[in-house]
């Protein structure tokens, strides 16, 4: 007879806590390039920071949580875009657009700034490559992007709510093109991207039916 020993530590418990210390830190972020406390007041939480920051480093893994297939779809937990466990990421919570394609109900945030008052171009960009490799992923395959093409029509403003779409136009052996924007939710289209993604060899079959 053979028994199963109980696991050290309950895996999905430890992402959950992983999920809501990234959104503490996104507040911390945002605090940071918002804050208006005096100089010793800052260096004060600068001191306690790098307190945390070694008992977090206290226990170490060699990469971020590491993507996986599951029955419930893609998870990707330390995507710079979508991770829940990575502060960097909004994150991105991307559904199925009811019009077809990939949706994305969005607000950027004081960190994303670019311009004055405006988000940076290369996030809008990132935002857009992402998505657009999800509606690949929507089409039924998956890729990489080979070429991201980007139209700044306008000003895209941060704290306030704005709508990300994409979805495949066409697709030819391994390759899948694919338009998306960013709009006002009026309708307004403030950033146009089109993109060519290419499926790697190995990933040909990733996508389950
Ligand atoms: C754990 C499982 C993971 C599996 C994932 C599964 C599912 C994912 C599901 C959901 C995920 C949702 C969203 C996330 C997805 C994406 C968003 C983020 C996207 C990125 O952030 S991604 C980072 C930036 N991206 C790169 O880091 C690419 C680096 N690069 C390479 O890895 C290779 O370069 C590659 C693979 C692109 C091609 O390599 P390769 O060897 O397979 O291709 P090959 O050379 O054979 O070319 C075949 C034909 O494509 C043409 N072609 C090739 N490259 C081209 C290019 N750049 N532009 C135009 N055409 C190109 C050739 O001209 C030829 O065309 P032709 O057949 O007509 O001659």
């Amino acid at each position: 007879m053979t028994m199963d020993l109980a696991p050290e530590y309950d895996e999905e418990a430890r992402l959950s806590a992983q999920a809501v210390l990234a959104q503490q830190v996104r507040e911390l972020m945002d605090a940071v390039v918002l804050t208006d406390v005096p100089e010793d007041e800052m260096t004060a939480v600068t001191a306690e920071l790098v307190a945390l920051t070694e008992r977090l480093k206290a226990a170490r893994r060699d990469r971020p949580p590491v993507p996986e297939l599951t029955r419930n779809g893609f998870r990707h937990l330390g995507n710079a875009v979508t991770g829940a466990c990575n502060p960097h990421a909004l994150p991105l919570v991307i559904e199925r657009d009811p019009e077809g394609g990939s949706r994305a109900d969005l607000e950027f945030r004081p960190t994303h700034e670019g311009p004055p008052d405006s988000v940076h171009g290369g996030v809008s960009a990132m935002i857009l490559d992402h998505l657009l490799g999800d509606a690949v992923a929507a089409a039924g395959r998956a890729g990489m992007t080979g070429t991201l093409s980007i139209r700044y029509r306008r000003r895209v403003p941060y704290g306030q709510p704005v709508v990300g779409r994409a979805a495949a136009t066409r697709a030819e052996g391994r390759k899948t093109w694919v338009d998306g924007t960013i709009s006002l939710p009026d309708g307004t289209v403030l950033v146009e991207a089109t993109g060519l993604f290419i499926t790697p060899t190995p990933w040909v079959n990733a996508i389950p039916e």
